[in-house]
Parts: C-alpha cells; sequence; structure tokens
C-alpha cells in the first residue's frame, strides 16, 4: 500500500497517438460531469480510475530534451520528474510508420531508465494482433500490446496488465475518526506551510517530522473550532522544517495524491502574485476529481483598497468553479478568515458526505421537470422520471428517463443548479449521470394510452358534431 497514487507515464514520438490515449485514460469521469463550466484541462496531466483504483497519468508530451521553447522549461522539468516518479512507462509506437530510427533511440533512453514498461503497438485497429507487434520485437522491450487509442480496443486489457502489477493507494477508512481529510495545495509561495502552521500551531509540524515515511506520520491529526481534522500530506511542509534539507520540489504527482485522499481540498492562490493559468489548471484537476473545495486568496494583508479591487477583479475572472467553490481572503500570516475559511471546509464536507432521501430527489426532479420542461427530440420529448443517490464524495446523482442521450447540455446544467440549490449543497461539484430507462413495455403502455386518448378524443368530437 502506498500514499502515493501510481503514476503511468506515456512517452513516444510526436504523432503516435499519445494525447489520443491520455483521453481515454483520464476522460472516464468527465462523461458523468454536468456542473463544471470553466474546466480547464490539463493537457499534461489527469487522473482517471479503472475498476475503482485511482491512478496518475502523465503525457510527456516532448520527452526528447532538445526542446527550444523557453516557455515549456517548466513543463520539460515536470516531465522529467514525472519519468523519476514513474511507476509504470507505456511507451507508445505507430503500427502505420512501422519502427523508426527515432523509436530506437526512445528506447536506448528508456532501458538506461530502467522503469517498468510496456511497450505499446498503437493505430493496431483492423490488423491482426502477432502481424502488428511483428515490427516491433526487434526494439528488446519485450512483448508488445496491440491497441487503438481511438478506437479503445485493447485499452482495457492494458490498464488491467499495468495495474495489476502497481500498488495500490490505500483506500481510506469509512468511518474514521479523524475528522475531516484535508489537503491544502497551491503553486509553489502561496502560503501552503504558513496557512498549515497557523492551523495546527508550530509544534505540531515539527512534531510530525519523524523520519520514516509511514502514513500516519504524513496525515496529521488536528483540532480547530472544537472540529477534528486530519491534514493530508504534509510531506513538502515537515521537509521545510528542517532547513538543511533542500526544500521540496513542487510536484503535481504529489497534489493528485493529496487531493484522491482528502475530502475537502484548500486551493490556495497568492493575491500578491499573478492569479492566472497554473492556478485554474489545479482547480481543475481538483474538479475533475471531484472533490470538494473552498479557494483561498491569501497575503490579503498588506494590500490598498485599490489593489484588493484589482485582486477581486483577477478572480472572478480567471477562477474557475466560483459559483460552486466558496472564495475567501486569508491572511495564513495574520491568521485573519481563517474561522471562516475552516466553516465553510466544514460545510463542504457535510455537502459531500451527505445521503439524500430518494423521495427528496424525486421531489427535486419533478419540480424542476414541471418548472422547466426538457425539450422534444424529433417531435417526443424527452422524459425524466426518477432520480435516485449513485454515490457520495463527490455526490452523484443518477436520473432515469427515455431519450436521456439526448439531453442538451443547458439542460443537465439547469437540473444540476435545480440539485444543488434544493438540496443546499456547497463547495462540491454535483455529479448527475443520466440512465435511459430499461422498461421498454412502460414506455409502450404509455404510448398506447396516449393514442388511445386520441382516438377518444376524435371519437368524442365526433360525437359532438
Ligand atoms: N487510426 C488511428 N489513428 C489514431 C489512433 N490514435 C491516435 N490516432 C491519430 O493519430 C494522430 C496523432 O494523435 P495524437 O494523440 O495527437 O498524437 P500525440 O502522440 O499526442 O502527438 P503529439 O502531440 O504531436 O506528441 C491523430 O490524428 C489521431 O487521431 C488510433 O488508435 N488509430
Ligand atoms: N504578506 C504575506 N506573506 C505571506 C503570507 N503567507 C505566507 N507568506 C509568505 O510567503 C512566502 C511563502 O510562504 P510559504 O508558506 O513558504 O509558501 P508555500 O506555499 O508553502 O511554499 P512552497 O513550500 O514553496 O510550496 C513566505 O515568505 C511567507 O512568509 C500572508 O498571509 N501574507
Amino acid at each position: 500500500m502506498s500514499d502515493k497514487l501510481p503514476v503511468i507515464v506515456l512517452v513516444g514520438r510526436p504523432n503516435v497517438g499519445k494525447s489520443t490515449l491520455f483521453n481515454r485514460l483520464t476522460g472516464t469521469r468527465d462523461a458523468l460531469v454536468a456542473d463544471l463550466p470553466g474546466l480547464t484541462r490539463d493537457r499534461q496531466y489527469g487522473s482517471g480510475v479503472h475498476e475503482n483504483r485511482a491512478f496518475v497519468v502523465v503525457d510527456t508530451g516532448g520527452l526528447m530534451p532538445e526542446s527550444a521553447d523557453p516557455l515549456a522549461a517548466l513543463a520539460e522539468e515536470q516531465a522529467r520528474m514525472a519519468l523519476e516518479e514513474a511507476d509504470h512507462v507505456l511507451f507508445l509506437v505507430d503500427v502505420r510508420q512501422g519502427r523508426v530510427p527515432a523509436d530506437e533511440a526512445i528506447a536506448k533512453h528508456l532501458r538506461k531508465l530502467g522503469k517498468p514498461l510496456t511497450l505499446v503497438v498503437n493505430k493496431s485497429e483492423g490488423r491482426p494482433r502477432a502481424e502488428a507487434s511483428a515490427d516491433f520485437f526487434a526494439l528488446g522491450l519485450g512483448e508488445p500490446l496491440t491497441i487503438s487509442a481511438e478506437q479503445g480496443q485493447g485499452v482495457h486489457q492494458l490498464l488491467t496488465a499495468v495495474l495489476e502489477v502497481l500498488p495500490a493507494i490505500a483506500p481510506e477508512p469509512e468511518n474514521d475518526d479523524g475528522g475531516v481529510r484535508v489537503a491544502i495545495v497551491g503553486r509553489p509561495n502561496v502560503g501552503k506551510s504558513t496557512l498549515v502552521n497557523r492551523l495546527l500551531g508550530e509544534d505540531r509540524v515539527l512534531a510530525a517530522d519523524h523520519p520514516g515515511t509511514t502514513r500516519d506520520a504524513i496525515a496529521v491529526p488536528f483540532e480547530y473550532d472544537g472540529h477534528p481534522y486530519t491534514l493530508i500530506d504534509t510531506a513538502g511542509i515537515r521537509r521545510r522544517a528542517r532547513v538543511w534539507e533542500a526544500v521540496e520540489k513542487f510536484s503535481i504527482v504529489k497534489t493528485l495524491s493529496a487531493i484522491e485522499r482528502a475530502h475537502v481540498v484548500i486551493a490556495v492562490v497568492d493575491a500578491q502574485n499573478d492569479i492566472g493559468e497554473q492556478d485554474a489548471k489545479l482547480l481543475g484537476l481538483i474538479a475533475q476529481r471531484g472533490r470538494a473545495m473552498v479557494l483561498a486568496v491569501n497575503k490579503w494583508d498588506g494590500l490598498k483598497p485599490d489593489e484588493r479591487e484589482q485582486v477581486r477583479y483577477q478572480v472572478s475572472l480567471k477562477m474557475p468553479f466560483l459559483d460552486f467553490a466558496p472564495l475567501h481572503f486569508i491572511s495564513a500570516r495574520h491568521g485573519s478568515g481563517l474561522g471562516e475559511l475552516m466553516q465553510d471546509v466544514q460545510t463542504a464536507y457535510e455537502s459531500t458526505t451527505r445521503e439524500f432521501s430518494t423521495p427528496e430527489l424525486n421531489r427535486i426532479l419533478e419540480a424542476a421537470v414541471e418548472a422547466h420542461q426538457p425539450p422534444a427530440v424529433l417531435g417526443r420529448r424527452i422524459k425524466l422520471r426518477y432520480a435516485h443517490q449513485g454515490g457520495r464524495n463527490p455526490p452523484r446523482i443518477v436520473v432515469h428517463g427515455n431519450q436521456t442521450e439526448k439531453l442538451p447540455e443547458s439542460y443537465k446544467r439547469y437540473l444540476a443548479n435545480q440539485f444543488r440549490a434544493a438540496l443546499a449543497l456547497k463547495g462540491v461539484p454535483l455529479l448527475l449521470s443520466f440512465k435511459t430507462g430499461d422498461n421498454p413495455y412502460k414506455d409502450k403502455k404509455n404510448e398506447l394510452t396516449g393514442r388511445q386518448i386520441k382516438k377518444k378524443r376524435r371519437l368524442m368530437a365526433r360525437v359532438k358534431r
């Protein structure tokens, strides 16, 4: 068991299908999300789930180190770190192009790296397995697996094979008494350590700073305003307490692992520095995972009124998910705003772990449909019949009906908003999924009744005449 999510890293020449596979591996969750307008997807990092096991996928994009673009430097740095952190490397090649010299060069690099690796022959649709893989045995990386990233063939088997041999992240106990599991995430230097110190008190951070990375050491229990919490993944923070040790590098994999284990994520941004794309991407990763979140705009002290106005404007412009994530302006240094922040962490926790009663959900659905009918498709009205809860953390509601696959996004959003408001959810994305009814008999009966009614009306009309 591990505290870190297993990391699967995609490498390969340009155009072999890395981003297509990336989307397939990370996309499953998006299909459910109706409530995340403004989701900025990171093209490089994503989380995925396969048979209840969460993992991180990294698309290294340009693995070859000769990138000339200085803006790509941070991405390069992250890609190299990802390769270091990789638990498994998927080396993609393109069956249509066959084995080319650049593949040989990457193979050589990967052999030196010595990480567990699977050679994946992509674009193999319509080809017998033996034929597709024949050319690539010569890379000396063992037996290739053949897939079609575009059509999905072989992807399930690939994931099963890879995850089987990887350590699983330890599942969090459902009912431990450690209270709300909180992760504090944000770019370097936004003030995470300062905030943690404020919440825990200096002594506690040092107390947690024992060598050896047992799980308990990196989940630190604390109390705030009489509520119990557990702080997840203080690894970076512990290191910091030992001044002689190098400051830990910002790691997206660690951040994703902390998000995975948390009930509520406090996303910290820095009011005294540009709030921008990196921050928005981080929020995207939290939301994509369906985690409850509270936004903290830190370093609010020492700003003049017009500067505050400017920051408020920037935040409203650049931060996605403000329609569900509560926003707080705080000073970790002075401790201001923390009480309200933690109150919303509690509320978000309650929202994300709550159980809804089925009659309650059905009442809300009925009222929503009555106030605003779903549209008709080709003359047939989309019907939404009943709802039930499909899961917690994040809350998921399943709505049954017919032709639900034809529901427009705008209507899904409308429904999500109705549920959100009626259930008073705060700080958490709501996942809605739709199922088209599997009771065709019932549908037919309804249609028949409809026809019968019309027939009756015609008869009545005749009688009147
Ligand atoms: N026929 C076929 N085409 C595919 C498959 N997977 C990807 N492609 C196509 O191959 C092209 C390149 O795919 P990408 O996923 O962008 O490749 P990439 O490796 O991410 O490329 P870079 O971003 O340049 O590194 C696209 O036109 C895809 O539609 C597949 O399984 N079969
Ligand atoms: N003015 C002001 N400065 C702050 C505040 N919080 C943190 N800082 C300063 O910002 C700098 C970075 O704070 P840290 O807490 O180390 O930031 P971090 O996010 O943990 O940084 P990394 O460990 O690099 O990820 C330090 O110099 C802090 O003193 C605040 O509320 N107001």
